[in-house]
């Protein structure tokens, strides 16, 4: 692979108006002088222009608005803009919209991977196989792996997922996504198209969609309203702060070997009782006035509620040289830092 000093290359990205998506153009265009950058986005209630409202005008970067599952629009793409790497973070994310309407999961998170793995196929075909130097990058979610038990004889870390563990997803989503790794995999093995997974655990920073846990205990605390939790709050997640996740996508396309899995998780692991009150102390350290009143209302569980997450890394920081930096009291007090000033609150 090219070192980070020879990155030149076109990379489409999928789902670049989204949270995870937006945070890692922010990353290639700043890191990467000579990358130019296509962004595929079908603006869905989850994704969002205005996430990259600063690198618009940059020279190097140009916005396709289309939707992965469209095969026409996907292959005008790759002939307009001849992208030497695709980095595929477009999928519907959220867990309780996929128990409500598993079909659009099934829909985005399956076919679309299917259609852009086609049309990479298809565009980057040559005599002798494939483009040189052309890299597919998918990326994949934890939640493949399903749960493991909370018992805390467990939680020293040694069940904890490595890359060649069965996958067991238990959620509609996480079904959709090792559907869509299934996929990949087939790609590789029957056509060898070079392509490169990375599970990543829950992901928090700026930019991230109301709906998901974090900037929803933000945004109700501020509100002077309780926070939501499903069933007892017992339920653990592996915290990534964003840019630790994008710097971890960047070396897998970069130095990651081709057909292999790397798991990209933040070695913090909260009950999310506690990552609430974590919240909370991050606002109140801000001098929000509303998080004084901060509450917690526990709700009915989600159904299915994968109990807890934990994945090994070792490989990626083998491999990769990647490992999570930003602490977590430093990333919750950034992320707590742009909601409130987004909201005019400090
Ligand atoms: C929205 C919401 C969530 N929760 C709980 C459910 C989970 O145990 C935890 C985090 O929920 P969410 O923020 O929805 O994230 P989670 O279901 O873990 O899934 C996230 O993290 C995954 C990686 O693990 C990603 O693949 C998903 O796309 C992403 O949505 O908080 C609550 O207790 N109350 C809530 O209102």
């Amino acid at each position: 692979m090219e070192s980070a000093q020879g990155f030149a290359r076109t990379v489409m990205v999928t789902g670049g108006a989204g949270f995870i998506g937006s945070n890692f153009i922010r990353l290639v265009l700043a890191e990467r002088p000579d990358a130019r950058v296509v962004n595929v986005d079908a603006l869905t209630y989850a994704g969002c222009a205005d996430n990259l409202a600063d690198v618009r005008s940059d020279a190097r970067y140009a916005f396709v608005h289309a939707d992965v599952r469209d095969a026409a629009a996907m292959a005008q793409a790759f002939e307009r803009f001849a992208p030497d790497a695709v980095v595929h973070f477009a999928a519907e994310s959220h867990v309780d919209r996929s128990i409500a309407d598993p079909s659009l999961f099934q829909s985005v998170n399956v076919g679309g991977t299917a259609a852009l793995l086609e049309a990479a196929r298809a565009a980057w075909a040559c005599r002798d196989g494939f483009r040189a130097g052309c890299r597919f990058l998918h990326v994949s979610t934890d939640e493949v792996y399903g749960d493991l038990p909370l018992d805390p004889c467990c939680s020293d870390g040694s069940d904890a997922f490595r890359e060649d563990a069965p996958l067991r997803p238990r959620s509609p989503y996480a079904a959709s996504k090792a559907a869509a790794e299934m996929f990949v995999g087939a790609y590789g093995a029957t056509y060898g198209l070079p392509i490169v997974t990375v599970r990543c655990s829950n992901n928090y920073g700026p930019r991230q969609h109301a709906e998901k846990l974090i900037p929803k205990t933000i945004e109700r605390a501020c509100a002077g309203l309780p926070v939501p939790l499903y069933g007892s709050g017992s339920n653990v997640r592996d915290w990534l702060y964003v840019q630790d996740c994008c710097r971890g996508v960047l070396a897998a396309l970069e130095k990651g070997r081709a057909g292999q899995v790397y798991n990209l998780g933040g070695g913090c692991a909260l009950p999310n009782v506690r990552l609430v009150e974590a919240v909370r102390d991050a606002l109140h350290d801000a001098g929000a006035a509303r998080a004084a009143a901060f509450s917690v209302e526990h709700v009915a569980d989600r159904p299915g509620h994968d109990r807890r997450y934990a994945m090994n890394c070792e490989k990626a920081a083998a491999e990769l040289g990647w490992r999570p930096t930003t602490p977590f009291e430093e990333g919750m007090r950034a992320t707590v830092a742009w909601y409130l000033e987004r909201a005019g609150v400090v």
